[in-house]
């Protein structure tokens, strides 16, 4: 029988030198994740196998992108295969079996060996400690956000018109607004506005300012065919540029500034924009198709702020995740003439609040007031 000393001795250079490389590469995956949640290695992973297996060095977006559709192809073949769960912005990955020993048996297969399907990548997997809550909840909830309004409660005021452009008019559009040399740049994003100036230094809706492009006709027509009633014409539009990955804190459009309808189209990449509820902190996720025009009024406009987290792609309700690319948002507003809003919520409107120090506001849920420093929205 050899010893490991001896084995040792029979591997040739490369060979040592790619173990070393793997066991740097290992120590390095498992020291992000206990970084990453805080605590030890035993109280994230149990040396007694369990039904479900984290994938220590797998999540969308990182190193390698791996594809709900990769990791599938790879588990699939293993008996008791529930699914999948690819996390965002997070170190990990999980994979459920139907039992200790169907999941045994993959992590034994895959565990420390170079897969194919991800292109020689090697996994390193372990077994959930089922005392670790964290990682409990984001198995058995699937993903820590719903990611749509399908089957939930409707916010009264909140409306999302599909396709409410055609292909050509959105390529024309962006034809048009790509070639735009008047953009004024913020920390992430660029922005163009129309109508009406904005300072972003004072949060104040300026003097009438540019026109609004000649191709806002074709939409204003499309808005009057649309079976909204007391749809106001718009006066106010800002055209916004993510780029990939960027996105826009939460916020509450300002209720003095802004009348009540707030529109926004989407073109280029889908994207998930995140409301809240300022008085009940419910979240609900809404998919904003290409295409797409979303209406906030009412209570969806007032008490739920809206957001895009910054990040290169979306996890669906149906677990898969879609890859982000460049979005354009054009947002309508109109104004408020005497910049006096009467809102049916005075305790969250900046009528009542626009004397308070900012930070005493949750989320930012106000936007477009004076702040002291610079702004990025
Ligand atoms: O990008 C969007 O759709 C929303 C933009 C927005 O919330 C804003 O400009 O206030
Ligand atoms: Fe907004």
């Amino acid at each position: 029988m050899m010893t490991s000393a001896e084995s040792a001795i029979l591997l040739t250079r490369n060979e040592a030198r790619k173990l070393r490389k793997l066991q740097t590469k290992k120590l390095q995956a498992y020291e992000t994740v206990t970084k990453f949640e805080k605590v030890t290695c035993s109280e994230l992973f149990s040396a007694v196998p369990t039904q479900y297996l984290c994938l220590i060095n797998v999540n969308f977006g990182g190193v390698g992108n791996v594809t709900t559709e990769q990791l599938i192809k790879i588990f699939n073949s293993f008996k008791g295969y529930i699914g999948v769960r690819l996390t965002h912005g997070k170190p990990y990955s999980f994979v459920m079996f139907d039992s200790v020993s169907t999941a045994l048996c993959a992590q034994k297969i895959l565990h420390e060996k170079p897969n194919e399907i991800l292109n020689g990548r090697v996994l390193f997997i372990e077994f959930v400690n089922l005392k670790y809550q964290n990682f409990m909840n984001q198995i058995e909830e699937g993903s820590s956000t719903p990611t749509s309004t399908n089957g939930k409660r409707n916010i009264p005021g909140l409306f999302l018109i599909e396709n409410f452009i055609t292909d050509e008019l959105s390529e024309s559009i962006l034809n048009n607004i790509y070639s735009n040399t008047g953009w004024i740049l913020l920390q992430h994003r660029k922005v163009l506005h129309y109508g009406h100036k904005f300072d972003y230094d004072t949060n104040q809706v300026g003097e009438p300012s540019h026109e609004f492009p000649s191709f806002m006709n074709s939409i204003f027509d499309k808005l009057k065919k649309i079976n909204y009633p007391l749809l106001p014409e718009m006066e106010q539009l800002s055209i916004l540029h993510y780029p990939t990955g960027t996105g826009i804190p939460p916020h509450i459009d300002c209720h003095s500034s802004f009348g009540e309808f707030i529109m926004s189209i989407s073109l280029g990449s889908p994207v998930i924009m995140e409301l809240k509820n300022v008085k009940t902190g419910e979240v609900m996720n809404i998919d904003l198709p290409d295409r797409s025009l979303l209406i906030l009024s009412n209570e969806a406009r007032y008490v739920w702020s809206h957001s895009i987290r910054a990040r290169k792609s979306d996890q669906l309700d149906n677990g898969q995740v879609r890859e982000r690319g460049p979005r354009i948002s054009l947002t309508l507003r109109t104004l408020n003439p005497d910049k006096i809003c009467k809102c049916s919520w005075p305790e969250l409107c900046d009528r009542n609040i626009i004397h308070l120090e900012l930070n005493q506001t949750p989320n930012s849920i106000i936007s477009f007031i004076p702040r002291k420093k610079k702004t990025t929205n």
